[in-house]
């Protein structure tokens, strides 16, 4: 049975109306079973709200977040910072003050909806025996909170990286709930080098010795050297070469010595101590269980599983208004990739392009450059 809860740490009220943006609320969606078989008894979604439904329930915009991202899309009324704050807020691209915007913690994460870490009826954490997920258990899970929040129809589905690949789902596997669809820096299905990045993550954090085959919450021990290994790499890939020269070159972090005339431990280059910077980063905001639950559902992500071709997946977006977007210095979702999904599509379209030289995270960074085409062509009611 789905509803909406209070909890006391994460809700000053519960009521979809109560006029707070950007607050932390919890949502219980039911019991579930997974696409590949797993099952849990109760699962809580936890969300944040920006501005209101309107009478006739046209304006409400989902914003998903990337792989270790979360529901604080926009300051609102919380004195912290939003990761898309320049893009998701009053008078902004996805204007707060015209939309009804909601954005959703994932099913597996750690930013308030039920993950690995989550207590099961008996208050032991999940751990091992979190089933394993798919983006589209994500979003049919999203779709009970839709309805609790009495959004029958999205205007619009918006998201980058992992979230390009739920937002794209969201249209595919409910084509009539959603009017538009704006797909950043994703593809349709994860591909061959995708798959080989992450399994490269994952397996970093499963030989970690303190991984516990993934039950190590009481061991007061964490995964945390696979955890920061696998932010690492993943975090080359979300910055483009270029950058990493311009920004790095050889030079060595301060105080630091590189390289030595004997064997042992040395100082590091500069790219080292940021790449060190990123993985503590992780480390202190992320479980490393969430994070293999879900690199692996994005391994998963395939719209076209379940049907006879990803042509005739695409094909249910006949009545959706879909909208490609790519970094143009990504190597980690190709442009190439982008334009392939958007030629794929029942009514083919142009990539519009995110102009920066960072890379794959320029999503994050530069989606502001997004504005007047997405004005133009979505936002313009
Ligand atoms: C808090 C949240 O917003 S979490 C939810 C949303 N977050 C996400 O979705 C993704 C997580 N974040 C990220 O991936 C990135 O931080 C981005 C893409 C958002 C921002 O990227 P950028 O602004 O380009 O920052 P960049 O990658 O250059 O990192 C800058 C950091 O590296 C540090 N740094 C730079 N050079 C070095 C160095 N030689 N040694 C050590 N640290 C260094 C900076 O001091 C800075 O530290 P800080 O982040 O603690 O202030
Ligand atoms: N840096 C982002 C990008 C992933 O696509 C994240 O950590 O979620």
């Amino acid at each position: 049975m789905a509803s909406i809860v209070t909890t006391e740490e994460t809700l000053p009220s519960q009521e979809l109306t109560d006029g707070q943006d950007g607050i932390l609320r919890r949502a219980f969606v039911g019991e579930y079973t997974f696409e590949t078989g797993g099952y849990l008894p109760q699962i809580e979604l936890a969300y944040e709200t920006w501005g209101q439904l309107n009478a006739e329930g046209t304006n409400a915009v989902l914003v998903k977040h990337a792989l270790t991202g979360d529901a604080h899309v926009s300051r609102g009324d919380s004195q912290t910072p939003g990761w898309w704050e320049d893009f998701v807020g009053p008078g902004l691209t996805v204007d707060t003050d015209k939309y009804f915007v909601v954005a959703i913690n994932i099913i597996g994460g750690c930013n308030g909806s039920t993950g690995p870490s989550s207590p099961d009826e008996h208050g032991n954490a999940w751990g091992s025996r979190f089933p394993f997920i798919t983006i589209k258990d994500s979003v049919r899970l999203e779709a009970r909170l839709a309805d609790l929040l009495g959004v029958h129809s999205w205007h619009t589905v918006i998201g980058g990286s992992m979230g390009g690949a739920r937002a794209l789902e969201w249209a595919v596997e409910f084509p009539q709930r959603v009017k538009n669809v704006v797909v950043m820096a994703s593809t349709a299905q994860a591909t061959a080098e995708q798959i080989a990045f992450a399994q490269v993550q994952t397996e970093a954090i499963r030989l970690d010795p303190n991984f516990a085959q993934g039950d190590y919450y009481a061991n007061g021990v964490r995964p945390d050297a696979g955890l920061g290994l696998a932010r690492r790499l993943a975090h080359i890939t979300y910055r483009s070469e270029a950058e990493l020269e311009a920004r790095f070159a050889r030079n060595a972090q301060t105080g630091e010595q590189p390289f030595v005339t004997t064997r042992g431990p040395r100082g590091r280059y500069q790219v080292e101590s940021y790449l060190d910077h990123q993985a503590t980063k992780l480390v202190h905001r992320f479980d490393a269980n969430s994070y293999l639950v879900l690199t692996e559902a994005l391994m998963s992500h395939d719209v076209a599983r379940g049907y006879e071709s990803l042509t005739v997946a695409l094909a249910r977006l006949e009545k959706v208004n879909v909208v490609v977007a790519a970094v143009n210095s990504d190597r980690l979702y190709f442009p190439a990739q982008s334009e392939l999904l958007a030629a794929s599509l029942p009514k083919p379209k142009p990539v519009h392009y995110i102009d920066s030289p960072i890379g794959h995270d320029g999503f994050l960074t530069d989606a502001k450059q997004l504005g007047p085409v997405l004005t133009a062509l979505v936002f313009d009611d």
